[in-house]
């Protein structure tokens, strides 16, 4: 019996049927085996047994690497965060909140400048100089000119990517340039892309004809912050979290504290001071919770 069982990915699920993509990029059409009673994630790798004409029997999940229970989807190797470089001008509590959940999911963050024909603005500039410092260069695309968009393909490529950004930033722009004249499927995406109608309960993967899986939702819709506590938030925050060791006191929340190395840090420039700034008003939320809760 076991001997047939192929490997595949859940691309969706859609009326009861799950739609998994094998190694030679087969789509079947599954049906649940019986006895599984987890529920099956868009993302999720799976053991299956190919039947007839397309058709399949899922049997079992691998285990996950991640999960997003809002958009719900597991696997996801790779959080898009794409911002303008003008027009809007980016967002630098959305980037930080976004890499903020990164981490928390362990996904890998990739920084994303769009609008590179325009003259890019200073908090784009900023990005561009800070964020390498934290071991994420961003790369620069125009969906408008189409330039960029091989040096996306390649980053993308054989991953699972979910895209993230402030509306205007060029999301759908930037996936239409990316599916040009591709399959069908694909098509289909940027069209839906352009309505701008998904839903985010049913996550819909599409295959990139040059390698890799695109999930169909915003990502990351809901902005809230997961269950971080406070004592742990700065070691989220890569630049704090190497110089807060040095801190006087070992529960240091680099807040109010006095000799704070963190603080000592954003006063020579070594930090820059919105990441601080961020880091403060993230951390008075979550302190705002923890005293409800008390
Ligand atoms: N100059 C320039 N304009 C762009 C570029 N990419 C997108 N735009 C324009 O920016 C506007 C917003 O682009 P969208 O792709 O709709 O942005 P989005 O991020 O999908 O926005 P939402 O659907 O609201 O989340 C459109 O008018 C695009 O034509 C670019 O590379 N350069
Ligand atoms: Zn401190």
């Amino acid at each position: 019996m076991t001997a047939n069982k192929a490997e595949g990915l859940v691309l969706k699920r859609y009326s009861g049927f799950y739609y998994v993509q094998d190694e030679q990029y087969q789509i079947y059409e599954c049906k649940l085996r019986g006895k599984i009673k987890a529920p099956v994630f868009t993302g999720d790798r799976v053991k299956f047994t190919p039947l007839e004409a397309g058709k399949g029997i899922l049997e079992s999940i691998i285990p996950r690497k991640n999960e997003l229970y809002r958009p719900r989807i597991a696997n996801v190797n790779l959080l898009l965060i794409i911002m303008a470089c003008k027009q809007p001008s980016p967002s630098l509590i959305l980037l930080d909140k976004l890499l903020l959940l990164a981490s928390y999911y362990r996904i890998t963050p990739q920084i994303l400048l769009n609008k590179s024909d325009l003259p890019p603005d200073s908090k784009s500039i900023f990005i561009e100089d800070y964020y390498p410092q934290m071991g994420l260069p961003p790369i620069k695309t125009s969906a408008i000119k189409k330039t960029g968009i091989d040096t996306l393909r390649i980053v993308i490529e054989n991953k699972i990517t979910v895209f993230a950004g402030p509306s205007g930033a060029g999301k759908s722009s930037l996936l239409n340039a990316l599916v040009d004249g591709i399959s069908v499927k694909t098509q289909e995406l940027s069209k839906k892309v352009e309505r701008g109608k998904h839903t985010t309960r049913h996550v819909e993967l599409y295959p990139l004809e040059s390698g890799g899986w695109i999930a169909d939702t915003p990502g990351f819709s809901q902005l809230e912050i997961p269950a971080i506590k406070s004592s742990e938030l700065a070691s989220y925050f890569n630049d704090l979290s190497s110089v807060a060791e040095e801190c006087k006191f070992n529960d240091c929340l680099h807040q109010g504290e006095k000799e704070c190395a963190v603080k000592d840090a954003v006063n020579e420039g070594l930090i820059a001071k919105s990441r601080y700034q961020n880091y403060i008003s993230i951390l008075e939320e979550i302190l705002a919770k923890e005293r409800s809760y008390k």
